[in-house]
């Protein structure tokens, strides 16, 4: 349909006016007169049946009795705009009723965007819900309705739809259904990954349907979606499953068709998808509501997808670890994609592979403080003057050390030493359970002898690895003055990241002094102390 076109009738004080205002968008249209003196009356026509010719004889007419016409302004057909972006908030986004109100405010504070948006579980609810069915196991089946947990998860629900007022029968039974598995999983003893799935789908399931009904209750028109519902098809790999191809168009006929039928703004659960096997609820990982928003944007095409946090962007390190950390304004997708494959918790490590897919920018952006320009993630950016951009630390990582004992060819030991690690489901450079280790080194030990270091952590330089001597420079300098032992070094394939491994316990220190030396101290300086030989190179 065409879009509609407002017009503002002012009626002069001798001539009879109507006082009702009324919007016609499929003909032009004028209701019966209420007779009524010194009042506005707006009335609205489509463009297509206004056209210039009705419009000069409707000028015509409004002249002669003694009307003024004003175009106004344009009112355009909400089906036919299309939906602009997405944006996704974490957990401490919602955390509260407080929080809910503040992130709606937020999405109507843009009145030119109409956003898909994606919502994780309310606060801490997944750890809490994994908690619970930890202590289900082994409380019995009369002892499920006094879990800790539990009584928080309900506690923090009901409260939640209380102060915003909305209707509580929008969880009660997702409430009573959540008691009901708990007692399931209490009777079998026995908590699968399967399992897992369905009970900490609870979480996004609730959060979403009270923020909808709220966004309903304040007057913005929104409609809820279960992920699972709308075409989210994944792996049956229940705890970390990946999002398959099919998921693209289905998320789009199902997202795109109703809001073309009946626009309403979409409130998707983060996080869930449906195991195209087992047709049963799975997981993304942990933080996989940022990976359900990047999987909606390039889904729909969309303009930008914006990751809404707790802080100001992605940082130069966690600000856990360090708390002056600062905002990096402008990443590459690579160089997120590493950051948070490497263990920054802010991003998912899967959640830039669609947007770099769909060419689509990724901002983060911080929900407690959204005047604050947070971070612009693109597939290039002026690289010119980049060194370093950020610094991750991944602690707890066992590094074994193999020596071919030469039984095998060079080739064949590779080989063999990958293979073992396959057969076993052991990706390398992820954190492994020692019980997964010994069964590596059992096996490595038939070719090789085999050093299992433990307590070691990953330092990543996530950076401009065309500048990598002046980084490593920098960087030795920085732990040699610590008198810290680099146990390996190696760059990364993505040429965006150098990993050390240095020991657990002097790792915080280590990123501490790094960000010092990188980040608070004045880019020129860095080259002038490598060209003039006042780094590393000369101590
Ligand atoms: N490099 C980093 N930049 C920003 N935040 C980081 C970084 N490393 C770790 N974090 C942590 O990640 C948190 C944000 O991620 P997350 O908890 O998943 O947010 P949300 O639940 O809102 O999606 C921050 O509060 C911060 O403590
Ligand atoms: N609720 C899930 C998914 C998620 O993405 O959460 P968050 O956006 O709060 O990191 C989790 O805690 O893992």
């Amino acid at each position: 349909m065409a879009n509609a076109l407002q017009f503002c009738a002012t009626v002069q004080a001798a001539s009879p006016v109507f006082s009702k205002r009324m919007h016609c968008q499929s003909s032009w249209h004028r209701p019966s007169p209420t007779p009524s003196y010194n009042c506005n009356y707006n009335f609205v026509a489509t463009s297509s049946v206004l056209s210039k010719r009705s419009r000069r004889s409707l000028k015509v007419s409004c002249e002669a009795a003694n009307v003024d016409l004003l175009e106004t302004n344009k009112i355009d057909n909400e089906a036919e705009k299309k939906i602009t972006c997405v944006m996704k908030f974490g957990g401490s986004s919602v955390a509260s009723a407080e929080r809910m109100r503040e992130v709606a405010e937020l999405i109507l504070s843009f009145p030119n965007e109409r956003p898909v948006i994606v919502l994780s579980a309310m606060g801490k609810t997944t750890n809490k819900l994994l908690l619970a069915g930890e202590k289900a196991v082994c409380c019995g089946v009369t002892n499920v309705d006094s879990i800790e947990e539990l009584g928080f998860i309900k506690e923090l629900h009901k409260r939640t739809v209380k102060e915003l007022e909305v209707d509580e029968s929008v969880i009660a039974k997702h409430l009573e259904e959540l008691e009901q598995l708990l007692k399931g999983i209490a009777m079998m003893k026995e908590l699968t990954p399967r399992t897992k799935d369905y009970l900490v789908s609870f979480g996004e399931c609730m959060s979403t349907r009270i923020f909808a009904a709220y966004m309903n209750k304040i007057g913005a028109k929104a409609r809820q979606y279960d992920a699972f519902e709308i075409g989210f098809i994944t792996t049956d790999d229940f705890t970390n499953a990946d999002i398959l191809e099919a998921t693209y168009p289905a998320v789009a006929k199902s997202l795109v068709g109703d809001w073309t039928s009946d626009p309403a703004i979409p409130i998707v659960t983060g996080y869930l998808g449906k195991g195209w096997r087992s047709c049963a609820i799975t997981t993304l990982g942990r933080g996989g509501s940022d990976l359900t928003a990047t999987t909606i944007g390039k889904a729909l095409g969309l303009s930008e997808i914006q990751v809404w946090k707790d802080v100001d962007g992605v940082l130069t390190c966690d600000p856990n670890i360090y708390p002056h950390a600062e905002p990096v304004p402008y990443l590459t997708f690579d160089e997120a994609a590493e950051l948070a494959y490497f263990g920054a918790q802010v991003l998912h490590p899967q959640s830039m592979r669609p947007a770099r897919e769909g060419d689509i920018p990724v901002r983060v952006k911080n929900s407690y403080n959204p005047n604050a320009p947070g971070t612009l993630i693109t597939r290039a950016r002026d690289m010119s003057k980049a060194v370093l951009t950020s610094i991750v630390l991944k602690r707890n990582v066992t590094m074994l050390d193999i020596v071919s004992t030469r039984m095998l060819g060079q080739f064949g030991f590779l080989a063999k030493v990958f293979s073992t690690f396959e057969d076993l489901g052991i990706s390398v450079d992820v954190v492994a359970t020692s019980e997964e280790l010994d069964h590596v080194v059992e096996e490595l030990e038939k070719i090789a002898v085999v050093n299992l270091l433990q307590h070691r952590s990953i330092i990543s330089l996530i950076g401009n690895v065309q500048r990598s001597s002046l980084i490593l420079e920098k960087a030795f300098h920085v732990l040699r003055t610590l008198g810290v032992n680099v146990q390996m070094i190696s760059q990364g394939a993505s040429k965006v990241n150098i990993s050390l491994i240095v020991n657990d316990d002097e790792a915080e220190q280590c990123v501490k002094s790094l960000h010092e030396a990188f980040f608070e101290t004045d880019i020129s300086e860095l080259e002038w102390e490598c060209v003039s030989g006042n780094g590393s190179a000369s101590t």
